[in-house]
């Protein structure tokens, strides 16, 4: 099965996963709000601000006019920051509107809207018009995009609640380095994806300060603990936060040198500003704002969020990092399980 896919956002993993499908056949439309990128994709075949030392294939085609990038296109895939994606959802409705289409809809950003609260697929939802579109999916799961580029064995997660629309992205994002399943649980999948860059921030804080495996270890276990806590609340299925984007995606993003969310923590933990880890970085780092949006559901839906509540009160200069990590230590014992 070949389709026609707009890719849009053209950051690190954007332009990967615009790779991804174009190496597997596909024809790929990779739109970036910024012409410059869009040059250097056409014309060098490279991304360096976001992929470093890599070439993508000479067939896949930069855009900057969104139009032009999805008129006939099969398929819509968002892939901009999470805070970013109503408004070109809004552009994208509106194009919609003057076209002919209805393609499926697909988004791969890790993050809650800040303000709503809303999980991706529902900004998706509600600013696509049905009538402009069919389902709407995520894919998700533990996948840098630097390790993606060196076709790292990859495995991922495809979800909808229409399981139907899960299996066409299935088939196809999947290849020999590139293996996806899929799960109905789409709110499961989103939550994880989206907290686990709260755990990632803490982890790289962690290290940062200096302790090691134990306090690693224990922070991802009762993050995707509290992750999953907050999740069921909303009737996900717990099963979901013991895989790939769940505790797999916690795993990774806690851990790997790669992760920007790590990378800021970690600048945090050596007392360097928010401020200027956010100018330095360059590229987003999910979890400053979906700490927020996290923080703000657990006092609303009455869920316990310790882990969420120490980096919100580090992000907002409340406590330092030791300082936050001393409360979560003496807090008043409690059982492992529920
Ligand atoms: N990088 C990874 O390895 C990776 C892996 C899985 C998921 N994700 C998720 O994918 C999403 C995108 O991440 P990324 O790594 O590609 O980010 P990035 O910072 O590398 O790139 C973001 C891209 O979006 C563009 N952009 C920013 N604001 C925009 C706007 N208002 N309108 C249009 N375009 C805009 C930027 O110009 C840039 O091209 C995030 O939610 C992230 O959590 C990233
Ligand atoms: O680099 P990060 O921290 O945005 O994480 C990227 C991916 O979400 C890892 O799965």
């Amino acid at each position: 099965m070949t389709e026609k896919i707009a890719v849009l956002g053209a950051g690190s993993w954007g332009s990967m996963l615009a790779e991804i499908l174009n190496e597997n056949g596909h024809e790929v439309r990779l739109w970036a709000h910024n012409p410059a990128q869009v040059q250097e994709m056409n014309e060098k075949h490279t991304n360096q601000k976001y992929i470093k030392n890599f070439t993508f294939s000479k067939s896949l085609k930069a855009y900057s006019d969104l139009k032009e990038a999805i008129d006939g296109v099969d398929d819509i895939l968002f892939i901009v920051p999470s805070q970013a994606t109503r408004s070109v959802a809004k552009q994208v409705n509106q194009i919609l509107d003057q076209l002919n289409i209805k393609p499926y809809i697909i988004h791969g950003s890790k993050g809650l809207e800040t303000g709503t609260h809303e999980r991706i697929s529902q900004v998706l939802e509600a600013e696509i018009n049905p009538k402009n579109r069919k389902t709407v999916s995520v894919i998700s799961g533990p996948s840098q995009a630097e390790a993606v580029a060196k076709h790292d064995p990859t495995l991922v997660t495809a979800a909808s609640e229409d399981l139907p629309s899960a299996i066409h992205f299935q088939k196809l994002f999947m290849n020999d380095y590139f293996r996806v399943y899929t799960n109905n649980d789409i709110i499961g999948v989103e939550i994880g994806g989206a907290l686990k860059n709260i755990i990632a921030l803490a982890a790289g804080a962690l290290y940062g300060l200096g302790y090691g495996d134990n306090a690693k270890a224990a922070l991802m276990t009762r993050g995707v603990a509290e992750i999953s806590r907050l999740g069921v609340s909303f009737g996900a299925n717990p099963l979901t936060f013991t895989g790939l984007s769940g505790m797999g995606d916690v795993i990774v993003t806690a851990t790997s040198r790669d992760s920007r969310n790590w990378r800021a923590g970690y600048q945090l933990g050596k007392g360097k500003q928010l401020d200027d880890i956010v100018k330095d970085m360059g590229m987003v780092i999910e979890g400053v704002a979906t700490s927020q949006a996290a923080y703000d559901l657990a006092q609303e839906c009455g869920v316990e969020m310790p882990i969420t509540e120490a980096i919100h009160s580090v992000l907002n200069k409340q406590e330092t990092v030791q300082e936050a990590i001393n409360k979560l230590m003496t807090r008043e014992g409690r059982s492992e399980i529920g």
